[in-house]
């Protein structure tokens, strides 16, 4: 079974404006609330195609209750730990030429809360799979996502990173199965600027150095690449019109696992986990299966070395 954590869930307050008028009054065209935070996107995801997961996470007051309504009406399994303060809403705008975010704080998590999560993670299994997402809220300790991936490490729950920095630097002694970085996340690992797929190769091999099982790199409408330790793969990115990439790379992890479930090869995990980013890119909103399917067909992959 795959559980997802979000340790700082959001409503994503997803509004489309024509122009931004910074310091005036701006009026939406178009609006929605979404339930969000990278792991309940990945567990969203994994549901359209078709795999079952149970989100894990702190969610507080009516904003927690709003997500887990809405989650439960998708018939999603959620198994979060209740917080006393509101989890976060997370502001999307998006402009004619622009997409904006401003993420919130999120509530405290108390040690209770966060030694009640260490209980729930203890439980799963070698036949588990733990995907750890997103930031972590400045009241839990910034070893927290190195606590958590030891407990798997000892149970031997297979587990996956997409998160940050230090965050996801500090669980890569423990060898996560995937991890999925950005460019932009990348060249922070190393200190420099990766601006192309040729610049990304040889630092995603630094990461498998490092311990990752298997590493993909996105580079949004630039393509995304993958090494593990016996192969590396690139490809473009499908084409399309971008309607919101909030939740492209968490839909590229979903895919990813999703396919590997189904086929247990690296290839078709790869393109499927490239398509279904890319399916999210062009919809306002997470992909559908029947999207993802229909790009397919543009992910050709490149054998590098
Ligand atoms: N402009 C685009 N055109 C085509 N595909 C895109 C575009 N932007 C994103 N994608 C798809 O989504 C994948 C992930 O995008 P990106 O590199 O922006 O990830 P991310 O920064 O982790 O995303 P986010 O944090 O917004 O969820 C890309 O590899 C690509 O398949
Ligand atoms: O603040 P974090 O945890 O880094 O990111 C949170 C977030 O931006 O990530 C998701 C998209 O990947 C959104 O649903 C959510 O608002």
């Amino acid at each position: 079974m795959i559980y997802t954590v979000t340790l700082n869930p959001s409503i994503d307050y997803v509004i489309e404006v024509d122009q931004v008028h910074l310091g005036g009054l701006n009026r939406t065209k178009t609006e929605e609330k979404l339930p969000g935070g990278k792991g309940i996107n990945v567990t969203q995801v994994l549901h359209r195609l078709g795999v079952h997961s149970t989100a894990l996470g702190f969610i507080g007051g009516f904003t927690g209750d709003y997500i887990e309504r809405f989650l439960q009406t998708q018939h999603l399994s959620t198994d979060f730990i209740k917080v006393h303060e509101d989890t976060r809403i997370n502001v999307k705008l998006k402009s004619e030429t622009a997409e904006t975010e401003i993420n919130a704080k999120g509530p405290t998590i108390t040690p209770e809360n966060y030694e009640a999560l260490k209980g729930k993670i203890h439980n799963l299994t070698n036949n588990d799979t733990l995907v750890l997402s997103g930031s972590i809220p400045s009241s839990l300790p910034p070893s927290t996502y190195e606590e958590l991936v030891e407990i798997c490490s000892r149970n031997n729950t297979r587990f996956v990173v997409d998160a940050e920095g230090e965050l996801l630097k500090k669980t890569l002694y423990f060898k996560p199965f995937l991890i999925k970085p950005n460019h932009h996340e990348l060249g922070q690992l190393f200190n420099t600027k990766i601006t192309s797929i040729d610049e990304a190769v040889p630092h995603a091999k630094e990461l498998i150095t490092m311990g990752a099982q298997n590493v993909i790199v996105s580079l949004a409408g630039g393509g995304a690449v993958f090494v593990n330790n016996s192969a590396v793969y690139t490809a473009s990115a499908p084409k399309g019109e971008v309607k919101s990439s909030v939740g492209a790379g968490d839909s590229m992890v979903a895919g990813f696992l999703a396919a590997y479930e189904q086929t247990k090869s690296i290839e078709e995990a790869f393109r499927f986990s490239i398509a279904s980013g890319s399916a999210t890119a062009f919809s306002l909103g997470l992909c559908t299966k029947e999207k993802v399917e229909s790009l397919l067909p543009q992910v050709k992959l490149e054998k590098g070395d």
